[in-house]
């Protein structure tokens, strides 16, 4: 499903108007609707219940005013809250305020007919709340009163249902400007937008209801919108197919280049993963303790080893000859960053023809000269958490986490397909760029990035292309820690392992 952005939306909403023309009335007066239908929905008769509408002096208003104009049809106990001057209303917003009036409503002015302790009052009183303050034309910290009405609500209300977005997000970041809407239900129009899938607006939109307000689809496609949330129909469509005719060279040869013997678990865990997914042949190159470890887990495992404790020069001319036997690799999981070592990743990166994934600390390797990706000569994922990420891009890590805009720079300034790893993640090669919802608390565990490698890797070395090896491996390896039955957290990573079949099992179903 795709996602569009405030600047979208406002487009849609010209052409719209221009090409077909349907007036932005029409829109809105299918916009409100929209909200008490979905209302019914989640509470069933909405009859008995009382309803209070706090609507802000743009068209997010607007849309308030015609939920409580539709909520007539219901129930008596609708009251409305305008907070702003009334001079600088919207005209849609003015036009159904005047409706209203018209139909006996009592519309208060906020700071005029009550002040905040009336408005606390009536906000316990009611059953329902209405957040029809701020929409998508939302512009910096949220001011006062607004910022005080909001926490109110959050303090008081019952149950809230936000219009298009909570008031106080930034739409197209899902940052809270200072302060913002909690909600049980967001109803948003025509698609998602980015702050309905990004933390920490994901989780202060509650339940999300997408309704159509008679934009044509045509329309919206003719858009090309770049962004998407990865479906379940989207990734059974890419899952690569189990040939009858087939043999082990068939599904793929992985070469693993992972761990030291500081790290022995990283490497096993990636190769796991591989092999969960269907990979036919997956190749580990480690040290001799690591080797021991992963064997005795998986007989299926081919293992080579190095002469040390962790790679260095030494190392290069055989995992280039192992890579020229490969169909993909996996570098990083638990490497160490020691100068050695990042001396062995930077030459090899330049030397291989290989699709290659970049994790843990193949990524700090690189992060000293992350213009090294320009010069591999194929295909290059990196599969960085915001950690990670702030290296490569030399910024605080609270700016990257989820920063598709930056994520999407870097895709297309370096050459690569970036896999920003988080609560969502967001896979982008810069022309494209996927978030995944996929997926519980579960896997905030060490260790789970490193069975994520591998399940990338497998679909790549099984000739997925890899930006659809990311979109499907994301997905798989979420939808495994949903398959864990017990409370979550207590999965071990060794168990997301084992659910992967599961979660393929889906996908494929
Ligand atoms: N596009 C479409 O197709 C459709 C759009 N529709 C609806 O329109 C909505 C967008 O409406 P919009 O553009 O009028 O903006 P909106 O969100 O009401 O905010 C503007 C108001 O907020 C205020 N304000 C701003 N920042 C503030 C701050 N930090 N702190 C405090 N106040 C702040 C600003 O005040 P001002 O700066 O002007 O003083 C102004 O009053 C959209 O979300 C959807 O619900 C539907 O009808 C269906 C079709
Ligand atoms: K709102």
């Amino acid at each position: 499903m795709k996602i569009i952005s405030g600047e979208e939306m406002r487009e849609l909403e010209r052409m719209t108007e221009e090409s077909l023309k349907i007036p932005a009335s029409f829109l809105m007066e299918r916009a409100g609707l929209a909200v008490v239908l979905a209302l019914e929905q989640e509470l069933g008769d909405l009859s008995g219940k009382s309803f209070l509408v706090l609507c802000g002096t743009g068209n997010n208003g607007g849309d308030g005013l015609v939920v409580a104009r539709n909520l007539l049809d219901h129930t008596d106990m609708v009251s409305c809250v305008i907070v702003g001057e009334e001079e600088r209303m919207t005209n849609l917003t003015r036009e159904n305020l005047e409706r209203l009036r018209l139909l006996g409503v009592d519309v208060k002015k906020f700071g005029v007919d009550i002040d905040l302790d009336g408005l606390a009052e009536m906000i316990k009183r009611s059953d329902v709340i209405v957040d029809a303050l701020l929409g998508t034309g939302s512009r910096g910290e949220v001011r006062n009163p607004l910022s005080d009405i909001i926490n109110l609500v959050n303090l008081y209300a019952g149950y809230v249902v936000s219009v298009d977005l909570p008031s106080g997000l930034e739409c197209d970041t899902g940052r809270i400007l200072g302060m913002a809407i909690k909600a049980n239900l967001t109803v948003t129009f025509v698609l998602p937008k980015p702050c309905h899938v990004l933390f920490p607006g994901r989780e202060l939109t509650g339940k999300l209801k997408v309704a159509n307000i008679g934009i044509p689809r045509s329309l919206c496609e003719s858009m090309n919108l770049k962004r998407s949330i990865i479906t379940k129909s989207h990734v059974k469509r890419i899952l690569p197919e189990r040939k009858k005719d087939s043999h082990k060279k068939t599904f793929g040869t992985l070469l693993v280049i992972a761990g030291s013997r500081q790290y022995l678990g990283a490497p096993i865990l990636t190769c796991l993963g591989a092999l969960r997914i269907g990979c036919g042949y997956v190749r580990l190159l480690s040290c001799e303790e690591v080797g021991r470890l992963a064997v005795g887990r998986e007989p299926g495992l081919v293992f080579t080893s190095i002469d040390g404790d962790s790679f260095s020069l030494k190392e290069l001319d055989l995992a280039l000859e192992l890579a020229q036997e490969s169909d993909a690799i996996v570098l990083g999981p638990g490497l160490t960053n020691r100068e050695h070592v990042c001396e062995f990743v930077m030459n090899f990166l330049m030397q291989i023809d290989k699709p290659v994934l970049i994790d843990a600390d193949g990524l700090n390797c690189i992060s000293k000269n992350v213009d090294v990706l320009n010069s591999v000569r194929a295909p290059v994922i990196i599969t960085p958490h915001p950690g990670e990420f702030a290296r490569l891009v030399k910024q605080p890590t609270e700016q990257v986490k989820y920063n598709y805009l930056l994520a999407e720079r870097f895709a297309l300034d370096h050459n690569v397909i970036v896999v920003l790893k988080g609560a969502t993640t967001i896979v982008t090669d810069g022309k494209n760029t996927y978030y995944n919802l996929v997926g519980n608390t579960s896997l905030a565990k060490a260790g789970s990035g490193d069975v994520l490698s591998g399940v990338i890797g497998g679909f790549l070395a099984q000739g997925v292309a890899p930006t659809e090896a990311c979109v499907l491996g994301v997905y798989v390896h979420g939808l495994a820690s949903e398959k864990y039955s017990m409370r979550e957290g207590t999965m071990l990573v060794s168990e997301l392992v084992d659910l992967i079949p599961y979660a393929v099992e889906e996908v494929a179903r």
